[in-house]
């Protein structure tokens, strides 16, 4: 008994002294760090982790290029200063080409995939999915997001026969899942008319995670080399398994009926002599996930302030409608980007809620900051946040005000190099940031041109954000009142 009581003595001491060490391992390499040490950046305070790093981000700016943090004990360096962030993203790439995430090829083929892999298999990847993603492909894809846009008006035309109030997020949604269905998989989804269809409910699955899973998650994010070793499943293993057996049903069925189709399908299909099926299941399912919810994210925060700010919401709807008449009532792809203002509304919201707040990058060799004496250690993760350099009224002048002129022509180019990074920056960008932007604008455009939206009693304002939210949400849904035009 006696002994049992040393033995547990000793370790509570152990662990009490490595976790001193461990919360000076900044201070001990000379870097500037904040007193909270040990929270999940700031989310124990009711925050989410880009409120909790806004915090530290104002703090400390024009005090260090880069502060040290912790994530629950494990450290990672926060740049604040953008000509640090320029060498990270692009300068120095090969000190920080890999994100540094969760993934088993085994245990968990869902994890497998363009935004997780590292070194030279990411960079493979990377040149095989490039041509995929060019504009002429997406060109091909048009008309299928046209008609499925359509098909978003047509069925919210018909619900608000019934109600006016909507959640504007649950319909963009339904949207995306339905594009995304269509052109990664192949399939008639029906998101938009049955919010209960098969694509929806697992879409939803991967991001209403349980107790359980969000701390395997939480645990596969800052742990990835452990989390592999007890081969840890980082998604949702029902969403998992519905994502990757029905790529892999429209894959057979396509190569058994030789169908080509214009799609992410066909094009994967092309890739079939240098992957295995279920690596480009993967990267089908990565289409989904990466493209369901940041797309869905920028027509939710658009139409909230366009609901908020009328007088911008009459000028796009104003050049849409002028613009498709000039063209004898028909729209076309290179309309689409050509539409001045939209762009403009459209980059603004990126600006202000950009969908994924932060950036990581793994630091893959010990890397000096340049002009100090600071060195970031291999295996160090950078976190990059997006949403502080967006608010930053040094870059972005009265930050809360939604003020589309900042994009003009004239004003873009004074925007700040690697401050405005909603799609990131370098190499390691966003690969799908076309396809991502002609989803939203098509619907935002559609919307625009067939209905009114403007704030009603359960429209949040000020903005609230979920706090657990792996991207930038707003609390309880998106609630506009909708009115036909
Ligand atoms: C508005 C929509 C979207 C936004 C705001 C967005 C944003 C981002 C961001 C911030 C990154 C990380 C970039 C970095 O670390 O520098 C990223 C990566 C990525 N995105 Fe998107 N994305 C969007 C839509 C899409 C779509 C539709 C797809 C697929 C069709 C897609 C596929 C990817 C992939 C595969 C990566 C990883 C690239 C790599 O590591 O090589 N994204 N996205």
């Amino acid at each position: 008994m006696t002994s049992i009581f040393y033995i547990f003595i000793a370790l509570i001491l152990v662990i009490y002294f490595w976790l001193k060490k461990r919360n000076n391992y900044w201070n001990d390499r000379g870097f500037l760090q904040p007193e909270s040490k040990g929270s999940f950046m700031g989310v124990t305070k009711g925050k989410t982790p880009f409120q909790g790093l806004d915090d530290h981000y104002k703090s400390f700016k024009g005090r260090a290029k880069a502060i040290g943090i912790y994530q629950f004990f494990v450290p990672s360096i926060f740049p604040t200063d953008p000509e640090l962030i320029k060498h990270i993203l692009m300068k120095d790439f090969s000190y920080f080409h890999d994100r540094g995430m969760y993934h088993n090829k085994e245990a968990d083929p869902t994890s497998a995939h363009l935004l997780s892999l590292d070194g030279q298999d990411w960079r493979d990847r990377r040149t095989k999915m490039s041509p995929i993603f060019t504009s002429g492909k997406m060109k091909m894809m048009f008309e299928n997001v046209d008609k499925i846009s359509d098909k978003l008006v047509e069925v919210l035309k018909k619900n608000i026969k019934t109600s006016n109030v909507h959640d504007m997020k649950r319909w963009s949604q339904k949207f995306t899942a339905d594009n995304i269905g269509n052109v990664a998989f192949g399939l008639e989804c029906n998101c938009i008319e049955d919010e209960n269809s098969a694509f929806m409910k697992y879409g939803r699955r991967l991001l209403d995670l349980k107790p359980f899973e969000i701390i395997k998650f939480i645990f596969a994010i800052n742990l990835p080399d452990l989390a592999r070793m007890l081969k840890i499943r980082s998604n949702p293993k029902d969403a998992g398994d519905f994502f990757l057996n029905t790529f892999l049903q429209t894959f057979e069925y396509r190569q058994a009926y030789n169908i080509v189709r214009s799609d992410f399908v066909s094009l994967l299909l092309g890739l079939k002599h240098l992957y295995t099926p279920l690596e480009l299941a993967a990267e089908a399912f990565l289409v989904f996930a990466a493209g369901y919810e940041t797309s869905s994210t920028l027509m939710t925060f658009t139409l909230y302030e366009l609901a908020l700010n009328q007088e911008i919401q009459d000028k796009l709807r104003e050049e849409i409608t002028t613009g498709i008449e000039e063209n004898d009532g028909k729209l076309t792809y290179e309309m689409l980007f050509e539409f001045k203002y939209l762009d403009m509304v459209v980059n603004e919201a990126l600006r202000k809620y950009p969908p994924i707040p932060i950036l990581f990058r793994k630091c893959v060799k010990d890397y000096k900051i340049p002009g100090t004496n600071l060195i970031i250690p291999t295996g160090i993760k950078a976190l990059i946040n997006v949403y502080s350099l967006h608010h930053d009224p040094e870059y972005f002048p009265e930050p809360s005000k939604f003020d589309p002129k900042r994009f003009s022509d004239e004003n873009t180019k004074n925007i700040k190099s690697c401050t405005f990074l909603p799609f990131g920056e370098g190499q390691r960008n966003c690969i799908g940031m076309r396809f991502g932007q002609m989803q939203s604008k098509m619907a935002i455009l559609k919307l625009v041109k067939n209905f009114k939206f403007s704030p009603c009693d359960k429209t949040l304002i000020p903005m609230k954000f979920e706090t657990f939210a792996p991207f930038i949400s707003p609390k309880g849904g998106m609630w506009l009142k909708v009115e036909k035009i």
